[in-house]
């Protein structure tokens, strides 16, 4: 702690009290050795911990440092006497390092989108849980001094992740009303601003589900250097954060432990929506809508965690894609391409991601290669939950030259492959009684798409769909679904050929949409057609094509 520090935390105060107590035993005759030298030591143990906190947590950006220094060097007081503040703001008000990274990292782990900040102060909590937003993410900061909002936008604005914040000036209360009028929801709530307010801000939060239902939220500065539990406490501040946490620690609606970190950190959580259920009754449907299938939200029926999937021809393009989409999503994924090399690549940035996976070199026209892929899986990770069988060929000729060499080898990869994959997997899932089966059809399974000639790929594709749906029949009732995909014309580096650049122009105009589609854009429905969401499709033939096939 420096010189001018005024002790703030639980921590510091104690720091003060020993360094005071140890400097008049110093002054004193007559103190035992020993009760000097537990002085000190306990001494060095308080005051050592923030310091070593700070250096053993991860850095702080640029930005947030530029905010820490020039809040700590500005002159508070002048600003204030200049009536630029209605009130004098300590310095100490900023939550600085290891809070700050302590809020970022919550906002990473709850995968928080929405964060709403009451009390801003100079900006460095807000833009620390900014840093840990996804780049969609947004934060509201709620601030009733004007001139903060100026003093943290520049840094704001030097920052990438600035730009996910909007400010709010003027008293929280008024912002809070306007945001619930509005209607919004935050996933995490930091409140922070002033002490008295904390329980009409709380209460307000909660009734007002401006937390949504399995929302949280942070509250600075609930042990309030200690008054929150010490007998002689007669401050406003000490008082209202004591009343808080009573108020909170009976509260059925929520969970909560408070975390001693700097002046304590409360963490609070909206209790399951079951808990909810009894305090409501008779005012909700307490149904599988309200609570969620086995109580998961919709979001989580389609993880795949715990699941084993493979993708063929996932060394690019759509395989490539779907094997990121199901390993996102929980699955362990087998990553199968006749180019060995490409699927090592593939399941490596699988892996840097902190996925299970593995690379196999198959190719689907041959039955022995289909076997022992399935065998290698099965005897890896126990059975193939999830098979993606979407390696296939397209060549292009006018039907009156199409040789049988091109019918053949595209129906052996695209239709022969496809049903071999297929029966080899449901081989496996039947015994299993569960599976999900999703192959790769094509929008030429609807249409027959122009001007380019490709007959032995639209009548494969079509082969693909009545495949999916006689197996999606036949194996249901014994728990394997089987569906497909039908991308329209997929965005690749191909198409940017110069052979092909007339083509697109050509295909632009066929599309509702106004452009091509991209792997990234079938990626959710590889993943809804693996998950147990869609138990009850089976057959299907879902249609990604930004409208291609109905013009
Ligand atoms: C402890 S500081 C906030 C520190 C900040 N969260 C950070 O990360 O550095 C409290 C802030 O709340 C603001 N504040 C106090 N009362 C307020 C109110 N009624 N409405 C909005 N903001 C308020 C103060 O102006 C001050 O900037």
């Amino acid at each position: 702690m420096s010189a001018d520090k005024v002790p703030d935390t639980p921590v510091e105060i104690v720091s003060d009290l020993l360094t005071k107590a140890r400097n008049i035993a110093a002054t004193c005759e007559n103190v035992p050795e020993e009760l000097s030298s537990l002085l000190q030591k306990a001494l060095d143990m308080t005051r050592g911990l923030d310091d070593y906190l700070g250096k053993m947590s991860a850095r702080e950006s640029e930005p947030l440092a530029e905010l820490y220094r020039k809040t700590v060097t500005h002159d508070w007081d002048q600003v204030h006497k200049d009536g630029k503040t209605m009130f004098r703001l300590p310095k100490e008000c900023i939550t600085g390092h290891v809070e700050g990274q302590t809020l970022k990292m919550l906002v990473h782990l709850s995968r928080a989108k929405r964060v709403l900040e009451i009390g801003m102060f100079t900006g460095y909590g807000a833009l620390s849980m900014a840093e840990g937003l996804p780049e969609d993410g947004r934060l509201v900061a709620c601030e009733l001094e004007p001139y903060l909002k100026e003093f943290a936008q520049p840094v704001f604005d030097k920052s990438p992740h600035g730009k996910k914040i909007v400010v709010k000036t003027g008293s929280a209360m008024d912002t809070l009303k306007e945001l619930a009028a509005a209607g919004e929801q935050f996933d995490m709530v930091f409140i922070d601003a002033d002490k008295t307010n904390y329980i009409n801000y709380y209460n307000f939060i909660l009734d007002s589900n401006l937390l949504r239902l399995h929302g949280f939220l942070c509250v600075d500065n609930s042990l309030y250097k200690a008054k929150v539990y010490l007998k002689d406490t007669a401050d406003d501040n000490g008082l209202a954060l004591r009343e808080f946490n009573q108020v909170v620690a009976d509260d059925p609606r929520v969970e909560q432990v408070i975390v001693p970190l700097r002046d304590g950190l409360s963490l609070i959580r909206r209790a399951s929506p079951a808990s909810e259920c009894s305090r409501l009754k008779g005012k909700i449907t307490d149904d599988e809508v309200f609570r969620g299938v086995r109580g998961c939200s919709i979001l989580d029926r389609m993880r795949l965690d715990g699941k084993v999937a493979y993708v063929t021809g996932a060394g690019q393009g759509i395989g490539r894609a779907f094997a990121h989409a199901l390993g996102e999503a929980g699955a362990k994924v087998a990553v199968v391409d006749l180019d060995q090399e490409r699927a090592q690549q593939v399941a490596e940035e699988l892996r840097l991601k902190g996925i299970t996976s593995t690379a196999l070199k198959a190719d689907i026209s041959e039955p022995d290669d289909v076997q022992r892929m399935i065998d290698g899986i099965v005897s890896k990770w126990g059975g193939v939950h999830i098979a993606c069988n979407n390696a296939g060929v397209n060549m292009n000729s006018a039907s009156e030259d199409t040789s049988l060499e091109e019918w053949d080898r595209t129906f052996s990869v695209n239709l022969r492959g496809t049903f071999l994959c297929c029966q080899a997997a449901g081989r496996v899932m039947l015994k299993q009684g569960y599976g999900k089966i999703i192959n790769t059809a094509s929008m030429a399974s609807l249409i027959v798409p122009h001007p380019q000639k490709q007959l032995s790929y639209n009548t494969s594709k079509a082969g693909v769909v009545k495949l999916t749906q006689t197996l999606g029949t036949e194996w249901i009732d014994r728990g394997v679904r089987v569906n497909c995909i039908s991308p329209g014309i997929v965005d690749t580096p191909l198409i940017h050929s110069e052979s092909l650049r007339p083509l697109v122009q050509r295909w632009l105009s066929d599309i509702p949409a106004g452009r091509l589609a991209q792997v990234t854009d079938l990626q959710a429905a590889v993943v809804y057609l693996a998950s147990d969401a869609s138990d009850y499709m089976t057959g299907h033939n879902l249609v990604i094509e930004g409208g291609q096939s109905l013009w």
